[in-house]
C-alpha cells in the first residue's frame, strides 16, 4: 500500500467511526469525496483539475509559498470554467472558498492598535473591542454551569466542614517534592494580582484579570499615583500599591520587592540607552516635556518589568509546577505561540481579553502550603490585629477588624514597612533583610495538600470562604469537573482513598455529588510528586490552574502581539528573555535576585538558581539528569 492509500484506510476508518459512511475507492475518487464531504456538496467534484484545486484551498500547505502562483491559477482556472450545469453549484462554492481563505487572514478582531502602547492603570482597554473586559472593580465571570444541583436539604455548617476535613489534624505535613515557600510567596503575588473580592460585595473584583502586577503597579489611577515618583518614570524607593501584602510573611514583601527595584533599574536604562531618542526632550525644564518623559517611561518600564514577571511565571514557576527540571530537555509549556489556521485546525486567537472567575479564586486558595514558620508568623500578625480570642472570631468580627486595619496603616506606600524591618535613610531596605526573606524563603519547606492539612489560623478566612461561595451560588466539585472535561467523581473512594477522609466526606455530604466546590479541592487526592507534577497539587486544581494559566497569557495582548521591540525597546526585549542552556534551565527569577541583592548570593548559587525548590531538594532533581550538570551549583545557604 502507497502512503497515500494508507492514509486514505486511516481516514475511511475514521469516518466509519464518526458514523460517516464513506465508500472504499481510489485515492483520486476518495479525494473528491472527502472534499464533498467537507464542503456539504450533494454531488462529487466532477472535475480532476478542480479536485485538485480545491483541495490546495481546503487543505493548503502553509505558509504560503506564492511564487508558485497557485492564487493565480486557481483564478484562472476558475475564470476559464465553461457554463456547464455541473458546475453550477461548484462556481459560486469556489469563489466562497477563496473569500473565506482570504478573510481569515486577517485575525478578528484585531489584537494590535497603533499608538496604544501602554497599559492603563486599571486594566480597561486592554482589549480595544470590548475594552472593559476584565477591567478592575468588574464582577467576576462564572465558569461552570449547575447540570446536577446538590442534592441535600441541609448543608453541614462550616464550622462543621473546617473543623471536620480542612483543619490540621496531627504534625504539618512537609511538601513531598520540596517545594519551597518562596514558589508559594510567587503564587500569592499572582493571586494578588488576580483577586480582590470586595468586601461590599463578593462579585466585584476590585482587580484586573490580567497578570500585570497590580500589586506594585495597583488598580486603579490612584493607587497608582501612590507609588510614583513623578521623575524619570521611576517608582518610590522600595514601594509597592498592595497593602494585603503586609498582612502576608515578610518573604511575599521581599519578592515584590525585586520587582519594584527592577523597575527602577529598567526605568535608568531606558533612559540611558534612549533608542531611536524615544524619550528625548528638547527643553529640560519644560514641565510639560518632562511629564510626558516621565510617563513614556513609566509605563515602557512597567512593560518591561511584566516581561520578566511572566516569564518568571512560564519558566520558573510552571517549570517547577511540571517538574521539568529533573530533565535536560529544554521544552516548556509557552502559551504564547502563534497557532495560525492549519488545515482543518483552526487558528488560535491571542490577545482577546480575560475575565476571571469565581471559581478560580477558589481554586487559588492555597492555604495548605503555608510554612510551619509562616504559619506562626500570621498567629502573631492575627493576634495583633484580631486580639487575644482570634481563634474564635466570628466572620462579622473579622470583617471589621481587617477593615480597621487597613485604616490604620498609613496612606502613602513608600512608608509601609514590615515587622522588624525598618527603612534605612534613603527610605530603602536593608539588602540584607530582603535577602534573609528571601533565602529563608527558599529555605522553608512548603506544606502538603490535602485534607485535614489547613492551619487553625486560617480558621475565620475560610468559614468565610465557605459561606461567600455558597452564598453566591457555586457548582459543586463534580459539576466544576465537567466543565473543564474531567470524568465527575462517582464515589467519595475515587475523590480520596483515604477511608478516613471518605468517612468524614460521607457524614457531610451523604453523596459524592453533593460535595461542594472549594471543600472538595481541598479534600480531594493529590497527584503523584514524580510524574510531571512535582508541586502534588489536587487533582482538579492541578489542571484548572493550567487551563487558567494559558488562558492569562495567551488572552492578554501585551504577552503576545504587543509583546515586541517596538513596545518594549530592543534592549527591554532582550532583557526579559530566557536561556534555557543556562545555569537555571532557562529560569528568570536569578537574574533579579542577584541584580536587586547584590554581592550576597553566590552567581552559582542553588537558592539563586532553583529559588522554588529547597536546596536538598534542587540536589537530587539535577542529580536525577543522569549527568555531572548538577555539580556546577552551589548548594551552601548564602552569608548575610
Ligand atoms: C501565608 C499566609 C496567608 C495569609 C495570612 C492569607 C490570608 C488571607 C486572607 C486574610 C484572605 C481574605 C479572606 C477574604 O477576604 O475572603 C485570603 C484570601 C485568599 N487567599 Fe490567602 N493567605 C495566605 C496564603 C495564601 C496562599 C499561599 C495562597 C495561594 C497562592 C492564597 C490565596 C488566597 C486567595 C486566592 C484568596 C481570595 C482572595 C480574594 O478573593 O480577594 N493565600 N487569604
Ligand atoms: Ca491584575
Amino acid at each position: 500500500m502507497s502512503l497515500k492509500e494508507e492514509f486514505y484506510e486511516h481516514l475511511h476508518q475514521i469516518f466509519s467511526l464518526a458514523g460517516l459512511f464513506v465508500p472504499k475507492s481510489s485515492s483520486e475518487e476518495m479525494d473528491s469525496k472527502i472534499l464533498q464531504y467537507l464542503l456539504g456538496l450533494d454531488d462529487p467534484i466532477p472535475d480532476k483539475i478542480l479536485v485538485e484545486l480545491i483541495k490546495k484551498i481546503v487543505i493548503p500547505k502553509l505558509p504560503i509559498d506564492d511564487s508558485k502562483l497557485e492564487l493565480e491559477k486557481f483564478i484562472s482556472t476558475v475564470s476559464k470554467l465553461p457554463h456547464l450545469p455541473e458546475f453550477d453549484t461548484i462556481l459560486p462554492l469556489l469563489g466562497r472558498l477563496l473569500i473565506t481563505q482570504l478573510w481569515t487572514d486577517i485575525s478578528k478582531p484585531p489584537a494590535m492598535i497603533a499608538g496604544d502602547l501602554y497599559r492603563s492603570s486599571d486594566g480597561s482597554g486592554y482589549n480595544k473591542l470590548s475594552s472593559s473586559l476584565g477591567k478592575a472593580n468588574s464582577q467576576y465571570a462564572l465558569t461552570s454551569r449547575i447540570q446536577n444541583p446538590i442534592k441535600l436539604s441541609v448543608l453541614p455548617k462550616p464550622d462543621q466542614i473546617f473543623d471536620e476535613i480542612l483543619v490540621q489534624d496531627g504534625e504539618f505535613v512537609d511538601h513531598p517534592a520540596g517545594i519551597s515557600s518562596m514558589l508559594f510567596y510567587l503564587a500569592i503575588i499572582i493571586t494578588h494580582d488576580l483577586f480582590h473580592t470586595s468586601m461590599a460585595d463578593p462579585t466585584i473584583n476590585l482587580n484586573s484579570s490580567y497578570l500585570d502586577l497590580s500589586p506594585l503597579y495597583g488598580s486603579n489611577a490612584d493607587e497608582q499615583k501612590s507609588i510614583r515618583a513623578f521623575n524619570g518614570g521611576l517608582l518610590k524607593p522600595d514601594t509597592f500599591a498592595d497593602s494585603r501584602i503586609l498582612l502576608q510573611p515578610p518573604g511575599v514583601g521581599a519578592l515584590l520587592i525585586l520587582f519594584s527595584r527592577n523597575h527602577n533599574y529598567i526605568a535608568q536604562n531606558l533612559l540611558e540607552k534612549n533608542e531611536s531618542g524615544r524619550f528625548s526632550i528638547t527643553d529640560p525644564n519644560d514641565p510639560k516635556q518632562l511629564a510626558k518623559q516621565d510617563e513614556d517611561l513609566f509605563q515602557t518600564a512597567r512593560l518591561v518589568n511584566c516581561g520578566y514577571y511572566i516569564n518568571v511565571i512560564l519558566h520558573d514557576y510552571l517549570r517547577t509546577i511540571l517538574g521539568l527540571e529533573r530533565t535536560s530537555g529544554t521544552w516548556f509549556l509557552d502559551p504564547t505561540t502563534p497557532y495560525p489556521k492549519k488545515g482543518q485546525l483552526q487558528s488560535l486567537p491571542t490577545g482577546i481579553g480575560n475575565l476571571v472567575s469565581l471559581e478560580f479564586n477558589y481554586i487559588y486558595r492555597w492555604h495548605p502550603a503555608v510554612s510551619k514558620e509562616d504559619t506562626a508568623w500570621v498567629e502573631n500578625e492575627f493576634k495583633e490585629i484580631l486580639g487575644d480570642d482570634w481563634e474564635n472570631i466570628t466572620i462579622d468580627e473579622f470583617k471589621k477588624k481587617m477593615g480597621s486595619w487597613g485604616r490604620s496603616i498609613p496612606k502613602d506606600p513608600s512608608k509601609w514597612t514590615f515587622k522588624d524591618i525598618e527603612r534605612d535613610s534613603d527610605n530603602r531596605f536593608k539588602e540584607s533583610d530582603i535577602a534573609r526573606e528571601l533565602i529563608n524563603g527558599t529555605l522553608k519547606v512548603a506544606g502538603a495538600f490535602g485534607a485535614n492539612r489547613i492551619a487553625k489560623v486560617f480558621r475565620p478566612i475560610e468559614l468565610l470562604g465557605i459561606q461567600s461561595a455558597r452564598n453566591l451560588g457555586l457548582s459543586s466539585l463534580n459539576d466544576f469537573r465537567r466543565s473543564l472535561n474531567l470524568v465527575p467523581y462517582n464515589s467519595f473512594e475515587e475523590m480520596n482513598p483515604d477511608p478516613k477522609v471518605v468517612e468524614k466526606l460521607e457524614k457531610l455530604y451523604g453523596s459524592v455529588d453533593n460535595v461542594e466546590l472549594y471543600p472538595g479541592l481541598m479534600t480531594e487526592k493529590s497527584k503523584p510528586p514524580e510524574l510531571g507534577s512535582a508541586v502534588s497539587l489536587p487533582f482538579t486544581v492541578s489542571r484548572a490552574i493550567l487551563s487558567d494559566a494559558v488562558n492569562l497569557v495567551r488572552n492578554d495582548r501585551f504577552y503576545t502581539d504587543d509583546f515586541s521591540p517596538r513596545n518594549l525597546t530592543v534592549w527591554g526585549w532582550k532583557e526579559v528573555q530566557s536561556d534555557p542552556n543556562d545555569l537555571s534551565s532557562g529560569g528568570v527569577l536569578h537574574k533579579l535576585i542577584l541584580r536587586h541583592v547584590p554581592n550576597i548570593y553566590k552567581e552559582n548559587s542553588a537558592l539563586a538558581l532553583y529559588p522554588f525548590i529547597i536546596p536538598s531538594q534542587t540536589k537530587k532533581n539535577l542529580q536525577s539528569r543522569g549527568n555531572d550538570f548538577w555539580e556546577n551549583l552551589d548548594y551552601d545557604v548564602p552569608k548575610l
